[in-house]
């Protein structure tokens, strides 16, 4: 056929000198043309090559992802629907992020406890002993409540729990928290604070329906305020660590998915929480190891020896706030990724209204513990304290009906109890016996 239509072109027998030429041209023409029909055949032999490379390369990714994630597949969906399961009449199915955290665990009990579905998500990161979070999770589990291991980071995980499950609330306890930590690491802040944040909430304005959302900001917002109390309509621009700009940042952020998504928010400030399955990498926490250890203790002190303070505020009162937030969470109005009218936006401070100072702090826990702390007072360090924080609650108080009942005499009692228990205690040898982990969970230890 090619020669055929060669021997049409190009004849053979030479003719004319014009023929001659324009034989001579329809050769070159031909050669041309030949040449880019083969660059042609070859471009579309490297394209589909390159095309069928990717798509086996996004099989093998997406398979291996199927076959290795620790989501997904009929009998974990059957898992998640039985932990979303509401038994009261009225009741929530809430999503708690951060559940294997601090807050995150006394949340999600309390919500199972009176019959509200709950599903946990946690990324069970390092940031302290995992293995704290780990016994959280088997605390919780043992009550009914699934803890999903995953990151709020992925889109993917986020669209498959909404898909699964219409949740009607999301309590978002999920963070980089320690205010100190972002000098060391200010990238984990901007992944779980902010990215994190915004991937959440993406998810939420697209499911349907919308939950409504209560989630954690901070005290710290109020950053370098000198007036106290400090009430919500203080000024928040002036954090003094990058943890309080991720935590304001967020609270503009949340404002704007409120006002185009119709996502119902609030927001809660807590106040330096603290109480049994705290977090290590906190003061009375870490105080507490060293002291039993036999191990110095660091306390800072602010400018001209003027002691540091702090609107300590015991676990139970937070998740009553926690829990009244959600109590009186008005729907979202949002549907199909678009707002419908507007929905509720608040913030509220969640605090105990009664600073205490860091050395009265020790003093408590040297007689709860009956061993005398070593101290090291040193000037505070300018990472990013602030030198006190102090709660104007009446919003929570008017609105939620929040009123805390638990001094920092009382909530440290509690807490050395479930530290000794948790982690065991030999006086004789002043060290720690056991270790996080080490023993079963048990709901009396909360
Ligand atoms: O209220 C809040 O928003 C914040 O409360 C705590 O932050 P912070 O108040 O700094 O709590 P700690 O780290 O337990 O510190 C308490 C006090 O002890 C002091 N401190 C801390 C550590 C230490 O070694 N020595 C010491 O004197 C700090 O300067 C501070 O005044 C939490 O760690 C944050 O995640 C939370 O957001």
């Amino acid at each position: 056929m090619m020669r055929l239509m060669e021997d049409e072109l190009f004849p053979s027998t030479p003719g004319k000198v014009k023929i001659e030429r324009t034989h001579t041209i329809n050769r070159q023409f031909h050669r041309c043309f030949a040449s880019t029909s083969t660059m042609f055949l070859w471009a579309l032999f490297l394209i589909a090559l390159t095309a069928s490379y990717l798509s086996f390369q996004s099989f093998v990714d997406s398979s291996s992802r199927y076959f290795n994630a620790s989501w997904g597949g009929m009998h974990w969906e059957k898992q998640i629907r039985s932990s979303a399961t509401v038994r009261r009449p009225g009741g929530f199915s809430v999503l708690v992020t951060g559940a294997a955290g601090f807050v995150g665990t006394h949340v999600s009990l309390a919500l199972r406890k009176r019959g509200d579905g709950v599903v946990g998500l946690d990324n069970f990161n390092s940031y302290y002993d995992p293995s704290l979070k780990k016994a959280r999770k088997a605390l919780l589990e043992s009550h009914g409540v699934v803890v999903v291991e995953g990151d709020i980071n992925d889109a993917r995980l986020l669209a498959k729990l909404f898909d699964v499950v219409p949740f009607s609330h999301v309590m978002h306890l999920a963070a980089q928290a320690g205010v100190r930590y972002a000098i060391e690491n200010p990238a984990s802040y901007v992944h779980s604070n902010i990215a994190g944040l915004v991937t959440l909430l993406e998810a939420c304005k697209s499911a349907d329906p919308q939950p409504a959302i209560v989630w954690a900001s901070s005290s710290s917002v109020y950053g370098l305020n000198e007036k106290v109390p400090f009430s919500e309509a203080d000024r928040t621009d002036r954090p003094a660590s990058l943890y309080a700009a991720t935590k304001k940042a967020g609270e503009e952020i949340t404002h704007t998915y409120n006002h185009i998504y119709g996502l119902s928010i609030t927001g809660l400030r807590f106040f330096t929480v603290y109480g049994p399955w705290g977090r290590p990498d906190m003061a009375y926490f870490s105080f507490t190891r060293n002291i039993l250890q036999g191990k110095p203790i660091t306390v800072y002190r602010g400018k001209n020896r003027v002691d540091l303070a702090r609107d300590f505020t015991y676990i139970d009162d937070i998740v009553k706030g926690c829990v009244a937030s959600l109590d009186t969470a008005e729907k979202s109005t949002g549907s199909g990724g678009r707002k419908r009218g507007p929905a509720q936006y608040r913030i509220f401070n969640l605090g105990n209204t009664s600073p205490v100072t860091v050395p009265a702090l020790v003093g408590i826990l040297e007689r709860h513990l009956k061993v005398k702390a070593k101290k090291n007072v040193v000037e505070m360090p300018g990472n990013g304290d602030v030198p006190f924080t102090h709660a104007n609650i009446s919003s929570a108080r008017a609105e939620l009906g929040y009123r805390p009942t638990t001094n920092l005499e009382a909530g440290l009692r509690k807490f050395v109890k479930w530290y000794l228990s948790y982690y065991g205690y030999n006086p004789r040898s002043s060290g720690i016996a056991g270790g996080a982990g080490s023993r079963t969970a048990s709901a009396k230890s909360l």
